[in-house]
């Protein structure tokens, strides 16, 4: 089979919240971890790759992603999407616009959209602005993110800087117009040498709009919910046809560790919740991380029954964050969390874990590197953009879900183990 839609993401969770809702329409996905060192065979309607390029230097974020288009253009993909966070996080220096800069000038086109709206999980775009339920972003908890605190809520303003060409608007009041206003509406704004356009949307019947005016787009870009209806539009015209049924999701015994390395307001909830219900939990201090190393941690996971489903967590208020930021530098703070939760993964498995449950977009990048993992088939949706997904890690079968910090319910870490159960 060819490839229908060739997808990029900055992050593991990012890509796992993609290819969720791209399974949605029960459609095959493959979600593959970095560009895979083989010339694709047999690709899937629907490629994923992952890549951990959010907080990368732009040049290498740049070359990684072109690296991937290269392998999904070799699998028969003539379309594209370039999935970043549905809060637009990036650095300063930012790669979201290069990045997209970069593959715009491989694939020959002049102009892509953005458009991180996920109305599922709150995130809504207008005039230009966007917000995480009713706060502007800059007000919201993600101005406080350890790598990438959004201090500024209008992407325009964010995008502007990182892109050489220019940056216009495509409003909600032309979207709900309807498909073919949009695309009048950036046909103006290419003619008149507008190349980057952010359209706004505020629910998902928007997203349908957007998609159906730009899935001919050789390149698309923005969170997964505006990809979401693109296999169904591709069903519809029999650009695709009808997959096989997936699939039955694999028995795996109950051994289960949950690890927890975001600090977003929602984690932090969520880890709260899991420790009320009187699960056992061992916190993470990067202070004593930084100087005693991980054996404590190590030693503890050895003593717990995984049947029990421990709790393995570095989540932190970000008072406590910044403490630690400041004493230890904010990139060293958070590689020695990932290191640590890195290696009470494998330690885990090793001891016969079977399910991971992790916490953390970044987190989750460390975790699938140190357990090996190259490919993951899409499982049951645990909440809005986070499922299940199956891969093999040092040949075992083992259930991996990676949550971005802010997706899920209070009871997230449960809800993973019921849903898994009755999969
Ligand atoms: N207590 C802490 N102090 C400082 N940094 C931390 C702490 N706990 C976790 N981190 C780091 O913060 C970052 C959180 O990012 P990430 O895993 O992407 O979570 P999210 O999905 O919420 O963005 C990681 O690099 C992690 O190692
Ligand atoms: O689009 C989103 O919000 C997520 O898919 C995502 O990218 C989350 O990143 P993290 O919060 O760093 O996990």
């Amino acid at each position: 089979m060819k490839t229908v839609l060739g997808c990029i993401a900055d992050d593991f969770t990012g890509a796992t919240d993609l290819a969720g809702l791209l399974a949605r329409s029960g459609v095959q996905v493959s979600l593959r971890i970095g560009v895979p060192s083989d010339p694709p065979s047999d690709p899937s309607a629907f490629e994923v790759i992952a890549l951990k390029s959010r907080t990368a230097p732009v040049a290498e974020a740049v070359a990684e992603t072109r690296a991937a288009l290269k392998w999904l253009k070799a699998a028969g993909a003539q379309r594209f999407f370039w999935k970043y966070c549905s809060t637009f996080d990036s650095t300063p220096e930012g790669n979201i616009g290069p990045v997209a800069e970069a593959l715009m000038a491989d694939l020959g086109t002049d102009q892509t959209i953005y458009c991180p709206a996920f109305p599922e999980n709150g995130r809504s775009i207008f005039m230009g602005n966007l917000f995480v339920g009713q706060q502007l972003l800059a007000e919201s908890p993600m101005k406080d993110h350890p790598l990438t605190p959004m201090r500024d809520s209008n992407l325009m303003r964010l995008l502007a800087p990182q892109v050489t060409r220019s940056v216009g608007l495509a409003d909600r009041l032309t979207v709900a117009q309807g498909a073919e206003a949009l695309r009048n509406k950036l046909a103006q704004l290419k003619a008149e040498g507008i190349a980057h356009v952010v359209v706004d949307a505020v629910a998902n019947s928007d997203l349908e709009v957007i998609a159906e005016a730009c899935r001919d787009m050789p390149l698309m870009t923005g969170g997964s919910a505006v990809a979401m209806p693109l296999p169904a539009l591709y069903l519809a015209d029999g650009t695709l046809s009808a997959d096989a049924p997936k699939a039955k999701a694999p028995r795996l015994s109950p051994e289960t560790i949950v690890l927890s390395g975001s600090c977003s307001a929602m984690t932090n909830r969520q880890v709260a919740d899991y420790m009320r219900r009187g699960a056992p939990a061992f916190q993470l201090d990067p202070l004593a991380l930084a100087e005693n190393g991980a054996q404590e941690a190590l030693d503890w996971l050895a003593e717990q029954d995984l049947t029990a489903a421990p709790l393995i967590y570095a989540t932190a208020t970000p008072e406590k964050v910044k403490a630690a930021q400041a004493k230890l530098g904010i990139a060293a703070a958070g590689e020695i969390v990932e290191a640590t939760l890195s290696a009470c993964a494998v330690a885990a498995r090793d001891a016969g874990a079977r399910r991971v449950i992790v916490a953390g977009g970044e987190t989750s990048g460390a975790v699938t590197k140190a357990l090996g993992v190259s490919q993951l088939d899409v499982g049951a949706e645990i909440a809005p953009g986070v499922p299940w997904t199956y891969c093999q890690s040092d040949g075992h079968q083992i259930a991996l879900t990676l949550k971005s910090g802010n997706f899920g319910a209070e009871t997230f870490f449960t809800d993973a183990q019921k849903i898994l159960e009755a999969a």
